[in-house]
């Protein structure tokens, strides 16, 4: 099967959200609702991607009865996916929403253990994938057994084929990833300031941070920063969004959701300050929701108009 955007996803998992009134560390907590979703960053990039009408396909790594688990969840979302099975067992990633603050704790597992050949096999499934396909999505954590150079291997690969390549990832692999250049990245602002070693807080440092990727040579760089939005840099233009209110009920796949409309902006041909808006909405949205449940095109569509992209003017 050929898709115009193939996403990829090492470490999946499900995520089991469970509400509590307020979060008591230490104490007991009882649960009002437990909801359990498909979980990990390409498997959400490629959730939203489908609901906007892009021709998309999740692959990557995936183990076990809670892995065949979460293809079926796919399968029901309809999301087309093809993924390489592997010994062990998905993780279960505990998303614990406290009512009382409307803040989500997380608490990742690690996940399985792959051996070289797995990895082989993947590298096989999305060569042939890369074949037809334009955008190549990374996201997401590496499971053990997988070098932290695998993103930069990936790049190379769709740089070789002329696919523009998304990063999405944090520590060793966000860092030999960027090595070889993707088209895009997205840190969140705790990512960005792992990558520097140095504390990026203020709204010039962002811009100063992101410049030097440009300056690396990738094309865009959008900077997420939770519910004060985000920085989109290109070689020409910043902008700045600033997200409508709303009460997060999970924040959990709002980077992802932004990730995927800016892979949906690409596509489509989108202006930065068009994407800007498009991507911070669809974040927005998906914090509104439930568990891992993303925004659709329908809302992002109904509140695109609350965001405006404020054009910034770096320092020289
Ligand atoms: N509490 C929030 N209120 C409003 N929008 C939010 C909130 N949290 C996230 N978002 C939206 O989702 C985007 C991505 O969220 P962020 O938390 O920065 O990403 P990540 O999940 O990758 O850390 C933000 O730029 C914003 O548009
Ligand atoms: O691979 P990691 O870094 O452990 O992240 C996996 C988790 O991130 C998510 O993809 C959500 O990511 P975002 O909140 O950044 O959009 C969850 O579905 C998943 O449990």
């Amino acid at each position: 099967m050929k898709s115009t955007v193939v996403t990829v996803t090492l470490n999946p998992a499900l995520d089991k959200t469970v509400t509590v009134p307020a979060l008591e560390v230490g104490g007991l907590n009882r649960v009002r609702q437990v909801r359990i979703d498909p979980g990990g960053k390409g498997i959400n990039v490629a959730k939203v991607l489908h609901g906007f009408d892009v021709d998309v396909l999740a692959t990557g790594l995936i183990a076990g009865g809670y892995g065949e688990r979460l293809l079926a969840q796919l399968d029901r979302q309809g999301v087309p996916h093809s993924f390489v099975r592997v010994p062990g067992e998905t993780r279960t990633n505990l998303k614990v929403y406290s009512e009382s603050d409307q803040v989500t704790t997380e608490i990742n597992e690690n996940g399985f253990d792959v051996q070289p050949q797995s990895v082989l096999e993947f590298l096989n499934v999305l060569e042939e994938l890369l074949s037809e396909a334009s955008y190549l999505v990374l996201a997401g954590s590496l499971p053990k057994g997988v070098s932290s150079d695998i993103y930069g291997q990936l790049v190379e690969l769709a740089n070789s084929k002329g696919v523009r390549t998304i990063l999405d990832a944090d520590g060793d692999a966000l860092k030999k990833g960027l090595e070889a250049r993707p088209y895009a990245v997205k840190p969140n602002l705790f990512e960005l300031q792992q990558l520097t070693g140095q504390g990026v807080e203020t709204l010039d440092e962002i811009i100063s941070a992101g410049q030097t990727l440009l300056a690396r040579g990738l094309s865009l760089v959008v900077v997420s920063m939770g519910g004060d939005g985000a920085v989109f840099l290109n070689k020409e233009e910043t902008y700045q969004v600033k997200p409508f209110p709303i009460t997060p009920q999970s924040t959990v796949g709002a980077g992802d959701s932004m990730v995927a409309a800016l892979v949906h902006g690409l596509v489509t041909g989108k202006s930065l300050p068009e994407l800007a808006e498009w991507a911070t909405t669809a974040g927005t949205v998906t914090a509104s929701k439930r568990g891992t449940q993303v925004c659709t095109a329908e809302e992002v569509q109904n509140e695109v108009h609350r965001v405006t992209a404020k054009k910034l003017v770096p320092k020289a």
